[in-house]
Protein backbone atom coordinates (compact mmCIF):
# COMPACT_ATOMS: atom_id res chain seq x y z
CA UNK A 1 0.00 0.00 0.00
CA UNK A 2 1.61 3.47 -0.52
CA UNK A 3 -0.18 6.77 -1.86
CA UNK A 4 -2.89 8.02 -1.27
CA UNK A 5 -3.74 5.47 1.58
CA UNK A 6 -0.22 6.24 3.33
CA UNK A 7 0.37 10.80 3.49
CA UNK A 8 3.53 11.12 5.40
CA UNK A 9 1.95 14.60 5.82
CA UNK A 10 -1.09 13.40 7.82
CA UNK A 11 1.20 13.41 10.82
CA UNK A 12 2.72 16.72 10.20
CA UNK A 13 -0.51 19.00 9.74
CA UNK A 14 -0.86 20.20 13.50
CA UNK A 15 1.66 21.08 16.22
CA UNK A 16 -0.37 18.32 18.30
CA UNK A 17 0.54 15.25 16.12
CA UNK A 18 4.52 16.48 15.41
CA UNK A 19 4.79 16.80 19.56
CA UNK A 20 3.09 13.16 19.48
CA UNK A 21 5.91 11.68 16.94
CA UNK A 22 8.98 13.72 17.58
CA UNK A 23 12.00 11.14 18.59
CA UNK A 24 14.35 13.47 19.99
CA UNK A 25 14.06 16.63 22.73
CA UNK A 26 16.68 18.61 23.09
CA UNK A 27 17.16 19.52 27.01
CA UNK A 28 19.20 22.17 29.41
CA UNK A 29 20.16 18.78 31.42
CA UNK A 30 21.98 17.23 28.00
CA UNK A 31 24.49 20.32 27.84
CA UNK A 32 27.38 21.25 29.52
CA UNK A 33 28.87 24.90 29.07
CA UNK A 34 32.73 25.18 27.94
CA UNK A 35 34.69 28.19 30.22
CA UNK A 36 38.08 29.69 29.46
CA UNK A 37 39.68 30.43 32.97
CA UNK A 38 42.67 33.18 33.65
CA UNK A 39 44.33 34.42 36.48
CA UNK A 40 43.35 37.64 38.28
CA UNK A 41 40.66 39.38 39.69
CA UNK A 42 37.37 40.78 37.41
CA UNK A 43 39.16 40.27 34.09
CA UNK A 44 36.78 39.08 31.36
CA UNK A 45 38.77 38.99 28.36
CA UNK A 46 37.13 38.39 24.94
CA UNK A 47 37.70 35.94 22.48
CA UNK A 48 37.91 38.20 19.17
CA UNK A 49 37.93 34.42 16.71
CA UNK A 50 34.57 33.84 18.68
CA UNK A 51 32.66 36.65 19.69
CA UNK A 52 30.08 36.68 22.81
CA UNK A 53 33.15 34.28 24.62
CA UNK A 54 35.20 35.33 27.11
CA UNK A 55 38.21 34.24 29.25
CA UNK A 56 37.51 34.34 32.78
CA UNK A 57 39.12 35.54 35.81
CA UNK A 58 37.95 32.92 38.55
CA UNK A 59 35.70 35.66 40.26
CA UNK A 60 33.90 35.80 37.05
CA UNK A 61 33.78 32.34 36.51
CA UNK A 62 30.88 31.95 39.50
CA UNK A 63 29.03 34.13 37.80
CA UNK A 64 28.94 31.83 34.79
CA UNK A 65 28.61 29.08 37.25
CA UNK A 66 25.64 30.45 38.52
CA UNK A 67 23.49 30.65 35.10
CA UNK A 68 24.49 27.32 34.35
CA UNK A 69 23.15 26.00 38.01
CA UNK A 70 20.12 28.68 37.37
CA UNK A 71 18.98 26.75 33.85
CA UNK A 72 19.54 23.44 35.00
CA UNK A 73 22.78 22.77 32.99
CA UNK A 74 24.35 20.31 34.95
CA UNK A 75 27.87 20.46 33.92
CA UNK A 76 30.89 23.13 33.27
CA UNK A 77 33.83 22.55 31.24
CA UNK A 78 36.88 24.28 32.44
CA UNK A 79 40.07 24.77 30.12
CA UNK A 80 42.35 26.79 31.33
CA UNK A 81 44.53 29.94 29.38
CA UNK A 82 47.49 30.45 31.57
CA UNK A 83 50.07 33.55 30.72
CA UNK A 84 53.21 32.70 28.95
CA UNK A 85 54.97 33.41 32.11
CA UNK A 86 54.36 29.78 33.30
CA UNK A 87 54.58 27.75 30.03
CA UNK A 88 57.38 25.31 30.12
CA UNK A 89 59.51 22.99 28.56
CA UNK A 90 57.48 19.83 31.16
CA UNK A 91 54.59 21.79 31.43
CA UNK A 92 54.70 21.83 35.30
CA UNK A 93 52.31 24.43 35.93
CA UNK A 94 49.42 21.66 35.13
CA UNK A 95 50.01 19.71 38.25
CA UNK A 96 50.59 22.79 40.98
CA UNK A 97 48.57 22.43 43.64
CA UNK A 98 47.83 26.00 43.83
CA UNK A 99 47.49 26.33 39.81
CA UNK A 100 45.10 27.69 37.81
CA UNK A 101 42.45 24.75 37.38
CA UNK A 102 42.94 23.83 41.05
CA UNK A 103 41.77 27.23 42.21
CA UNK A 104 39.15 27.55 40.20
CA UNK A 105 37.96 24.01 41.11
CA UNK A 106 37.86 24.58 44.49
CA UNK A 107 36.39 27.66 44.47
CA UNK A 108 33.51 26.34 41.89
CA UNK A 109 33.09 23.37 44.36
CA UNK A 110 33.08 25.97 47.19
CA UNK A 111 29.96 27.54 45.90
CA UNK A 112 28.64 25.61 43.98
CA UNK A 113 28.57 22.26 44.73
CA UNK A 114 25.95 20.56 42.78
CA UNK A 115 27.44 21.83 39.41
CA UNK A 116 29.84 19.06 37.83
CA UNK A 117 32.85 20.30 36.78
CA UNK A 118 34.99 18.27 33.67
CA UNK A 119 38.46 19.64 33.81
CA UNK A 120 40.72 19.81 30.64
CA UNK A 121 43.57 17.06 30.89
CA UNK A 122 46.36 17.82 28.37
CA UNK A 123 49.50 19.77 28.24
CA UNK A 124 49.32 22.27 25.24
CA UNK A 125 47.90 25.52 27.60
CA UNK A 126 51.36 24.76 29.26
CA UNK A 127 53.85 23.58 26.99
CA UNK A 128 55.88 26.80 25.08
CA UNK A 129 55.67 24.60 21.81
CA UNK A 130 52.22 24.32 22.10
CA UNK A 131 51.89 20.89 21.44
CA UNK A 132 49.42 18.49 24.36
CA UNK A 133 52.46 16.35 25.43
CA UNK A 134 56.39 16.54 26.33
CA UNK A 135 58.60 16.14 23.09
CA UNK A 136 62.12 14.74 22.04
CA UNK A 137 65.21 16.53 20.26
CA UNK A 138 63.09 16.19 16.71
CA UNK A 139 59.58 17.56 17.78
CA UNK A 140 58.09 13.97 18.46
CA UNK A 141 55.54 14.18 21.52
CA UNK A 142 56.54 11.17 23.03
CA UNK A 143 54.04 8.91 24.30
CA UNK A 144 55.08 7.71 28.24
CA UNK A 145 56.84 10.57 29.20
CA UNK A 146 53.90 12.44 28.29
CA UNK A 147 51.28 9.86 30.06
CA UNK A 148 53.22 10.10 33.23
CA UNK A 149 52.88 13.97 33.10
CA UNK A 150 48.80 13.30 32.43
CA UNK A 151 48.56 11.34 35.58
CA UNK A 152 50.15 14.02 37.74
CA UNK A 153 47.33 16.22 36.16
CA UNK A 154 44.87 14.34 36.98
CA UNK A 155 45.70 13.60 40.67
CA UNK A 156 46.05 17.52 41.06
CA UNK A 157 42.95 18.08 39.93
CA UNK A 158 41.32 15.11 41.68
CA UNK A 159 42.71 16.54 44.80
CA UNK A 160 41.17 19.82 44.26
CA UNK A 161 37.75 18.09 43.89
CA UNK A 162 37.06 17.96 40.18
CA UNK A 163 34.19 15.44 39.56
CA UNK A 164 35.61 14.50 35.77
CA UNK A 165 39.42 14.07 34.57
CA UNK A 166 39.26 14.62 30.66
CA UNK A 167 42.30 13.56 29.08
CA UNK A 168 42.07 15.68 25.68
CA UNK A 169 45.55 14.46 24.62
CA UNK A 170 45.66 11.09 22.38
CA UNK A 171 48.32 9.69 24.02
CA UNK A 172 48.00 5.43 23.58
CA UNK A 173 47.32 4.12 27.31
CA UNK A 174 46.81 7.28 29.22
CA UNK A 175 42.79 6.60 30.81
CA UNK A 176 44.50 3.32 32.02
CA UNK A 177 47.17 4.84 33.75
CA UNK A 178 45.23 7.32 35.17
CA UNK A 179 42.76 5.25 36.37
CA UNK A 180 45.14 3.08 37.81
CA UNK A 181 46.63 6.33 39.85
CA UNK A 182 43.32 7.53 40.67
CA UNK A 183 42.14 3.99 42.35
CA UNK A 184 45.82 3.65 44.00
CA UNK A 185 45.31 7.15 45.66
CA UNK A 186 42.07 6.99 46.85
CA UNK A 187 40.12 8.77 44.32
CA UNK A 188 37.63 5.89 43.36
CA UNK A 189 34.55 8.51 42.73
CA UNK A 190 36.58 10.65 40.22
CA UNK A 191 35.09 10.05 36.75
CA UNK A 192 37.20 9.82 33.81
CA UNK A 193 35.59 11.29 30.37
CA UNK A 194 38.06 10.02 27.38
CA UNK A 195 38.41 12.04 24.59
CA UNK A 196 38.27 8.80 22.83
CA UNK A 197 37.86 9.86 19.05
CA UNK A 198 39.51 13.17 18.85
CA UNK A 199 40.38 13.96 15.13
CA UNK A 200 43.07 16.30 14.24
CA UNK A 201 40.99 18.42 13.26
CA UNK A 202 40.99 22.31 11.55
CA UNK A 203 37.71 23.23 13.75
CA UNK A 204 39.91 23.87 16.82
CA UNK A 205 41.69 27.21 15.42
CA UNK A 206 39.88 30.03 17.94
CA UNK A 207 40.63 27.20 20.55
CA UNK A 208 44.30 27.52 20.31
CA UNK A 209 43.65 31.86 20.04
CA UNK A 210 41.31 31.44 23.16
CA UNK A 211 43.94 29.42 25.30
CA UNK A 212 46.88 31.21 23.56
CA UNK A 213 48.57 28.07 22.13
CA UNK A 214 48.00 29.05 18.62
CA UNK A 215 51.39 31.14 18.22
CA UNK A 216 53.43 29.02 20.66
CA UNK A 217 52.02 26.22 17.95
CA UNK A 218 53.14 28.09 15.27
CA UNK A 219 52.81 25.33 11.98
CA UNK A 220 53.39 22.04 13.73
CA UNK A 221 50.60 19.84 13.56
CA UNK A 222 49.03 17.26 15.32
CA UNK A 223 48.55 14.34 13.18
CA UNK A 224 50.77 11.97 15.13
CA UNK A 225 48.37 11.87 18.26
CA UNK A 226 44.99 13.06 16.53
CA UNK A 227 42.94 10.63 14.26
CA UNK A 228 43.04 11.63 10.78
CA UNK A 229 39.95 13.30 9.53
CA UNK A 230 39.38 10.85 6.86
CA UNK A 231 38.68 7.61 9.50
CA UNK A 232 35.87 5.95 10.73
CA UNK A 233 36.59 2.32 11.53
CA UNK A 234 39.90 3.70 13.76
CA UNK A 235 37.29 6.06 16.32
CA UNK A 236 35.77 2.84 16.73
CA UNK A 237 38.96 1.04 17.86
CA UNK A 238 40.11 4.34 20.06
CA UNK A 239 36.93 4.23 21.49
CA UNK A 240 37.19 0.09 22.23
CA UNK A 241 40.13 0.85 23.85
CA UNK A 242 39.08 3.71 26.21
CA UNK A 243 36.54 1.61 27.74
CA UNK A 244 38.20 -1.53 28.22
CA UNK A 245 41.18 0.68 30.27
CA UNK A 246 38.53 2.25 32.29
CA UNK A 247 36.55 5.60 30.69
CA UNK A 248 33.05 6.16 32.50
CA UNK A 249 32.33 8.30 29.30
CA UNK A 250 33.51 8.67 26.02
CA UNK A 251 33.81 11.65 23.68
CA UNK A 252 33.72 12.16 19.77
CA UNK A 253 35.12 15.35 18.97
CA UNK A 254 34.04 18.35 16.75
CA UNK A 255 30.62 17.62 16.54
CA UNK A 256 28.93 18.40 13.55
CA UNK A 257 31.20 17.02 10.69
CA UNK A 258 31.07 14.07 12.74
CA UNK A 259 27.64 12.94 13.20
CA UNK A 260 28.40 9.08 11.39
CA UNK A 261 30.91 8.99 14.15
CA UNK A 262 28.72 9.80 16.85
CA UNK A 263 25.94 7.09 15.59
CA UNK A 264 28.61 4.47 15.46
CA UNK A 265 30.22 4.98 18.50
CA UNK A 266 26.90 5.11 20.54
CA UNK A 267 25.57 1.83 18.41
CA UNK A 268 28.76 -0.25 19.42
CA UNK A 269 29.18 0.39 22.89
CA UNK A 270 25.92 1.71 24.48
CA UNK A 271 28.37 3.99 26.54
CA UNK A 272 27.95 7.39 27.72
CA UNK A 273 28.74 9.10 24.96
CA UNK A 274 29.59 12.97 24.63
CA UNK A 275 30.43 15.50 21.56
CA UNK A 276 31.87 18.59 21.41
CA UNK A 277 30.90 21.24 19.47
CA UNK A 278 34.25 22.97 19.41
CA UNK A 279 35.43 26.17 18.79
CA UNK A 280 35.53 26.54 14.70
CA UNK A 281 31.93 25.61 14.86
CA UNK A 282 30.79 28.32 16.96
CA UNK A 283 32.91 30.63 15.16
CA UNK A 284 30.93 29.53 11.58
CA UNK A 285 27.79 29.54 13.64
CA UNK A 286 28.18 32.93 15.18
CA UNK A 287 29.83 34.73 12.32
CA UNK A 288 26.76 33.57 10.04
CA UNK A 289 24.01 34.90 12.90
CA UNK A 290 26.43 38.41 12.87
CA UNK A 291 26.04 38.91 9.33
CA UNK A 292 22.41 38.61 9.13
CA UNK A 293 22.97 35.22 7.10
CA UNK A 294 21.16 32.77 9.49
CA UNK A 295 18.87 32.60 12.59
CA UNK A 296 20.88 31.88 15.25
CA UNK A 297 18.70 30.61 17.80
CA UNK A 298 17.08 28.51 15.19
CA UNK A 299 20.51 27.15 13.70
CA UNK A 300 22.40 26.66 17.27
CA UNK A 301 19.11 24.36 18.16
CA UNK A 302 18.59 22.62 15.44
CA UNK A 303 22.70 21.57 15.48
CA UNK A 304 22.25 20.53 19.52
CA UNK A 305 18.95 18.79 18.31
CA UNK A 306 20.75 16.45 15.43
CA UNK A 307 23.80 15.88 18.41
CA UNK A 308 20.93 14.21 20.03
CA UNK A 309 18.99 12.41 16.97
CA UNK A 310 23.11 11.27 16.12
CA UNK A 311 23.08 9.60 19.92
CA UNK A 312 25.16 12.01 21.95
CA UNK A 313 23.76 12.13 25.64
CA UNK A 314 25.81 15.37 26.64
CA UNK A 315 27.03 17.92 23.97
CA UNK A 316 30.10 20.25 25.35
CA UNK A 317 29.13 23.82 24.04
CA UNK A 318 30.08 27.17 24.07
CA UNK A 319 26.35 28.33 23.43
CA UNK A 320 25.25 25.87 26.36
CA UNK A 321 24.02 28.93 28.40
CA UNK A 322 22.02 30.78 25.41
CA UNK A 323 20.63 27.43 24.30
CA UNK A 324 19.43 26.95 27.58
CA UNK A 325 18.11 30.14 27.72
CA UNK A 326 16.31 29.98 24.25
CA UNK A 327 14.41 26.19 25.59
CA UNK A 328 13.25 28.47 28.33
CA UNK A 329 11.17 30.87 25.98
CA UNK A 330 10.34 27.89 23.23
N1 LIG B 1 41.15 20.13 23.84
C1 LIG B 1 40.32 21.17 23.30
C2 LIG B 1 40.58 21.37 21.85
O1 LIG B 1 41.46 20.78 21.30
C3 LIG B 1 39.74 22.30 21.00
C4 LIG B 1 38.37 22.58 21.42
C5 LIG B 1 37.68 23.60 20.54
O2 LIG B 1 38.13 23.89 19.43
O3 LIG B 1 36.65 24.12 20.95
MG1 LIG C 1 43.42 6.27 22.33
Amino acid sequence: MSFPAIRMRRMRRDAFSRALMREHTLLPSDLVMVAFVIDGEGRREPVPSMPGVERLSIDALLGLAGECVALGIPALALFPAPGQAVKSEDACEAWNPDGLMQRATRALKARYPQLGLIGDVALDPYTTHGQDGLIDASGYVMNEPTVEALIKMALAQAEAGMDFVAPSDMMDGRIGAIRDALEAAGYIHTRILAYSAKYASSFYGPFRDAVGSAGNLGKGGKHTYQMDVANADEALREVELDIAEGADAVMVKPGLPYLDVLRRVKDAFGMPTFVYQVSGEYAMLKAAAQNGWLDEKAVVLETLTCFKRAGADAILTYYAIDAARWLREA
